[in-house]
């Protein structure tokens, strides 16, 4: 019986196969394992090597994964994955798949879905039905805060707590691409949602509440559309750098706010520049975006990187060295959606080879997924990656101490300077603590003549020169 039960799900696999691209099924399908069946409970039960295959399976293929099982074991089977989350310990935990209706993580209503807001000459009705378009993967709690987004972390929290009733109406926050916006204003509309379950809260990109506008213009329904968007409690406007020239939503957009905010309904806007730089909207606009808290998402430094890189390894069951989490997290620019990329790729990369995520795979992979920084290195540049790794400051570098620390960066620093600038050891002394050029070339001469004998020094000299390729 299990033969056959094995070859059923052998055929599952084999109808994929004709769905899918060969790498994709080399990837996710292939390394699925079969591992029993439940005539009883209908029950099909299947391995998986990582949450994160599961997690992928689950957002990508479960209308697929559904079809062909209900083709080969009939209707109503219910598919449960086992999920190796510690390899090493042999630790897995077992979760059924989502009904393929339910894939897509947001608070949805199917209908919700289409262009249109949904509208109702009938308010108590329309008001009852509100999908939030709210993506529940993005929360606080995979939100990892650093200094970068400490305050905008913080303030958020406390607009999901108290929706209009701050003094931070309309809360604007900006920053450049992958920064986390989006992730942050979500997670203030899921919060809120938590503790007000009542309340209208409501996600919409510019771009798609543009869509709906001119809709709304060509269906002769544009008090429908404002009437709907003044019944909100808490608007999150995402990305309205693109309405910049739309003048007409920007004068719907103009009418709803003022009501909103007027009636002390909470406005959030997102956007990749300070509302001082979003050319062609009017004054009036702009001075209400600012009237409340404009606050900015910087890039993340290396240590948030690194910080979100490990919980998502933590999380995904992913075993990453630090000094492969460390490299990947110096070399992604800042980008958060490069760095899970890179972390993406290295997963799937290990699966299809069955290898190890190593620093040689880490750097193979992270040349095509992440754009490097080539922009000529400055001595400051240089002492600040050498100081950062030996964790000392450029102060205690340009000091008169002959402390072995200081010296070790100092010497460091001057050998990276010559070997990465084109400049000359007089030049190179005056910048780092003002020596003269002799102390440059001994310096250098000592770094060269170590280097050939202590291979933990030449490692931790092309750990710093990797994450040389990375923005300051
Ligand atoms: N502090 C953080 N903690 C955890 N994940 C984060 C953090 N910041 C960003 N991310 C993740 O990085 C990815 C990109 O973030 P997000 O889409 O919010 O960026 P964005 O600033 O809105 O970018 P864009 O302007 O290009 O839309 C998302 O998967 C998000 O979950």
């Amino acid at each position: 019986m299990v033969d056959s039960h094995k070859m059923l799900w052998d055929k599952c696999l084999g109808m994929i196969k004709d769905n899918v691209t060969e790498q994709q099924f080399k990837t996710w399908f292939a390394p699925i394992g079969f591992e029993s069946y439940s005539v009883a409970n209908k029950t099909l039960l299947v391995q998986v090597p990582s949450p994160y295959v599961y997690e992928y399976l689950e957002q990508y293929y479960v209308g697929l994964l559904s079809k062909v099982l209900t083709r080969c074991f009939g209707t109503n089977v219910r598919l449960t994955y086992r999920i190796v989350t510690d390899k090493a310990h042999n630790i897995s935990q077992d979760v059924e798949a989502d009904e393929p209706a339910e894939i897509e993580q947001t608070v949805a209503a199917p209908q919700a879905r289409s262009n249109r807001p949904q509208v109702s000459s009938n308010a108590a009705s329309g008001l009852r039905n509100l999908n939030p378009q709210l993506n529940l993967r993005h929360t606080f709690n995979n939100y990892i805060e650093g200094n970068s987004n400490k305050l905008p972390r913080t303030v958020g929290m406390s607009i999901a707590e108290h929706p209009g009733r701050s003094a931070f109406n309309p809360f604007y926050v900006y920053g450049p691409s992958g920064c986390g916006k989006t992730h942050l204003v979500n997670a203030i509309g899921v919060k809120c949602k938590e503790i007000y379950p009542e309340k209208r809260v409501l996600y919409v990109s510019a771009r798609l509440f543009q869509v709906q506008f001119t809709d709304s213009v060509r269906h002769n329904t544009t008090n429908d559309f404002i009437n709907f968007y003044q019944t909100i409690d808490v608007l999150i406007v995402d990305d309205i750098q693109e309405w910049a020239t739309a003048t007409r939503t920007l004068d719907t957009f103009f009418h709803i706010f003022d009501h909103l905010f007027r009636t002390g309904k909470q406005i959030i806007l997102a956007s990749d520049r300070p509302p001082v730089e979003l050319q062609g909207m009017k004054d009036r606009l702009l001075t209400r975006f600012k009237c409340g808290l404009t606050a900015e998402l910087e890039k993340p430094n290396t240590q948030l990187c690194m910080d979100i890189l490990s919980t998502k390894c933590r999380r995904d069951g992913l075993k990453i060295p630090v000094d492969v989490i460390r490299f990947i997290a110096e070399t992604a620019n800042g980008s958060v959606r490069d760095l899970e990329g890179v972390i993406n790729s290295l997963m799937a990369y290990s699966v299809v080879y069955n290898c190890n995520i190593d620093m040689r795979l880490a750097e193979r992979v992270i040349k095509r997924a992440v754009k490097i920084d080539n922009h000529p290195l400055t001595v400051d540049d240089i002492l600040d990656k050498v100081c950062n790794h030996y964790n000392v400051t450029q102060q205690n570098v340009f000091s008169r101490s002959r402390k072995r620390d200081y010296v070790i960066v100092r010497q460091v620093s001057m050998y990276f300077a010559q070997k990465y600038t084109k400049m000359p050891a007089s030049r190179i002394g005056q910048l780092i603590g003002n020596r003269d050029h002799s102390t440059v070339i001994h310096s250098c001469s000592t770094v060269e003549k170590r280097l050939k004998v202590d291979k933990a020094f030449g490692e931790e000299l092309s750990s710093i020169e990797n994450s040389f390729k990375l923005k300051k």
